[in-house]
């Protein structure tokens, strides 16, 4: 081979073609309204499509058809460039959610434009599949899916997942988050923590009216913090968890894109 092919040789390797990402909202700043870095204000992108159905999904508009029509193929300079355009120098860390995000291999590029920016990142995602760009991730949620969701725990799966992310450095953080509707949702959250009793954990109310404006939304939520909160503390197996609501919902209700 002739050195002027070994040299377009490695620019094929260095560009290979990229795959766009299936984005439905690109949004911020706000503050994350939960888990591990609840209130760090954050830029979302929310991509499209999952693998799981949960009964009182909030974001349902991510793989039901529904917003089918508003999806768009996006390179990541895309959205680097459209994160600019809504916030300018007003961010400095990006929260990637769905749908599933860890459903898509090519989201690993858009990781390391953001690295190679300066912004921190984090995911949002159920414990249902890896990527390796979970490793480059600053601060990591898994949130399995309880009883009331209507899904079922690959538990080798999220072991293998889990294994994964705790042989990172220590620069790196990652945590459980299981939203907790009822008495089974709580033996379920049990269980978890249980399992993986290293890792942090977090219970978070869940919100049974995600369409449209409900009254009395926020003393409902309000009274199902209370409850999870009181169960919580009467558990002597829970004296290392976090109780938190959906701190966003309590501030914007089902509104979209906060
Ligand atoms: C919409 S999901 C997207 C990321 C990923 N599919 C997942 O479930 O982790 C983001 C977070 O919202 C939580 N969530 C969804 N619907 C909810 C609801 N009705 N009440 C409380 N939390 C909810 C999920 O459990 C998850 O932690
Ligand atoms: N403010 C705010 N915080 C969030 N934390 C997780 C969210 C999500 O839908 O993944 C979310 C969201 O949609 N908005
Ligand atoms: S895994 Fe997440 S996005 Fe998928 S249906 Fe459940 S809550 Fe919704
Ligand atoms: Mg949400």
């Amino acid at each position: 081979m002739s050195s002027t092919d070994l040299s377009s040789a490695q620019t094929e390797r260095k560009s290979p073609v990229s795959r766009p990402i299936p984005v439905l909202e690109i949004f911020g700043p706000t503050i994350q309204g939960e888990g591990m870095v609840i209130g760090q204000k954050t830029m979302f992108v929310r991509t499209a499509g999952c693998d799981y159905r949960c009964s009182w999904c909030d974001s349902a508009f991510t793989w039901d058809g529904s917003a089918k029509d508003q999806i768009r193929q996006l390179s990541s300079e895309d959205i680097w460039s459209e994160l600019t355009t809504i916030a300018g120098n007003r961010f400095s860390h990006v929260t990637i959610s769905g749908g599933n995000p860890a459903l898509l291999p090519q989201i690993g590029e858009l990781v390391k434009l953001l690295q190679a920016r300066g912004i921190r990142t984090a995911v949002e995602t159920q414990g249902s599949r890896w990527q390796d760009w979970l490793l480059d991730i600053n601060e990591v949620t898994l949130s399995p899916k309880p009883p009331s969701s209507g899904m079922t725990t690959d538990w080798q799966k999220l072991d293998e997942i889990v294994q994964r992310l705790a042989n990172r450095t220590s620069d790196k953080a990652y945590s459980l988050k299981v939203v907790i509707f009822d008495e089974k949702d709580l033996e379920y959250a049990r269980e978890v923590h249980k399992r993986y009793p290293e890792v942090s954990m977090y219970l978070q109310t869940g919100n049974p009216d995600v369409t449209g404006d409900v009254d009395n939304h926020v003393s409902s939520l309000l009274h199902r913090y209370e409850w999870l909160i009181d169960r919580t503390m009467e558990l002597p197996d829970m004296n290392e968890v976090r109780v938190l609501p959906q701190l966003h919902t309590l501030v914007w209700g089902n509104k979209r894109g906060v």
